[in-house]
């Protein structure tokens, strides 16, 4: 099959990954294995890292003095230690904790504050699988976060420039200042939901509506949906619980595919719910009530219907 993506010059970044045609939200752009890996160790033995470059044939070392480097240039000087602070990815491993790798295609694959990608390590195939979390029509760059949902528009550009020293131009830190501001002002609201203990379906649901307004399509709406599957089945409504496991399992399909792990886990919890809502025991009513008292008020709104 034709890659979905070609490696080309993007003004200001580099080189990096444009869409050769329209890829649908979740579907699979890239699975790769990477050139080498290493622990996090290297800080502790930093010929960890020099023994698995070693190991490597020739074609792939050279592939990796192609990766960029933090001063902006192909490395030139061989210095491995520029090349995988610039360059490595953490991979997510049961085994360890602390895995880096080194990837030809995926390391050329520019950051951005609102990405249109995730990845996630698969360990028994041994590569990283990248999905698409937007739609992105061909000719559009294809793109990964490299610090996670840090906040508003001046700590990521702080961080940016201390860990990787470039100046983000992104779709978000590039948007006019009054929408930045607009974003700006939505991810505060969203940092502070999440700081709280979001304890009702009715906080849940603002900031649901909050990632969707903010087109924020990664591990943050699945949480929320476990946050209301929870309290759907600690109240013993197991006809939501179960809708809010299918709509965990769908969002998970989308970012990390029908058969990753936390897909298969909340597809199992959707079928776990069963469908007919218990009785519920006498002492657990006052917290029922708390917990639905208001949504049940907004269930009947205009707005509402379409989250049941
Ligand atoms: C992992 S490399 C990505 C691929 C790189 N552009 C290349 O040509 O190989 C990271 C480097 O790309 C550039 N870069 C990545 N994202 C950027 C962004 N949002 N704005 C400006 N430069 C970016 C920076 O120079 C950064 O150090």
């Amino acid at each position: 099959m034709d890659p979905l993506y070609k490696v080309c010059r993007i003004p200001n970044k580099g080189e990096g990954l444009i869409a050769t045609t329209d890829i649908t939200r979740g579907q699979l752009i890239l699975s790769e294995a990477p050139l080498f890996r290493y622990t996090d160790l290297r800080f502790n033995d930093p010929s960890e890292a020099d023994r698995q470059y070693n190991k490597l044939g020739r074609a792939k070392q050279k592939k990796v003095w192609k990766l960029f480097d933090v001063t902006g240039n192909r490395n030139r000087s061989e210095d491995l230690e520029l090349v995988m602070r610039t360059n490595g990815i953490k991979l997510r491993d049961p085994n360890h904790d602390m895995m880096y790798g080194l990837f030809e295609v995926a390391c050329r694959i520019n950051h951005s504050c609102l990405p249109n990608t995730h990845s996630s390590w698969d360990p028994e195939k041994g590569t990283i699988e990248i999905y698409a979390t937007q739609s992105i029509p061909q000719g559009e760059e294809i793109t990964s976060t490299y610090i996670g949902n840090l906040g508003e528009y001046a700590l990521r550009q702080e961080c940016l420039a201390y860990i990787f020293r470039f100046t983000c131009r992104c779709c978000l830190c590039t948007l006019p200042e009054e929408d930045r501001e607009s974003s700006d002002l939505r991810i505060q609201e969203i940092n502070y939901l999440r700081r709280q203990d979001v304890s009702t379906l009715s906080q849940i649901r603002e900031l649901l509506q909050l990632y969707d307004q903010e087109s924020i399509a990664d591990w943050q709406p699945v949480e929320a949906y476990e946050g209301a599957w929870r309290l759907a089945r600690r109240s013993g409504y197991k006809t939501r619980a179960r809708i809010f496991a299918e709509r965990g399992a769908k969002l998970c399909a989308e970012i990390e595919g029908f058969d990753g792990a936390n897909t298969v886990e909340w597809r199992k919890r959707a079928m776990d719910c069963g469908d007919e809502d218990e009785e519920m025991p006498e002492e657990e009513e006052e917290f029922e009530e708390r917990l639905f008292g208001e949504l049940q008020v907004k269930e009947n709104v205009d707005g509402w219907g379409d989250w049941f």
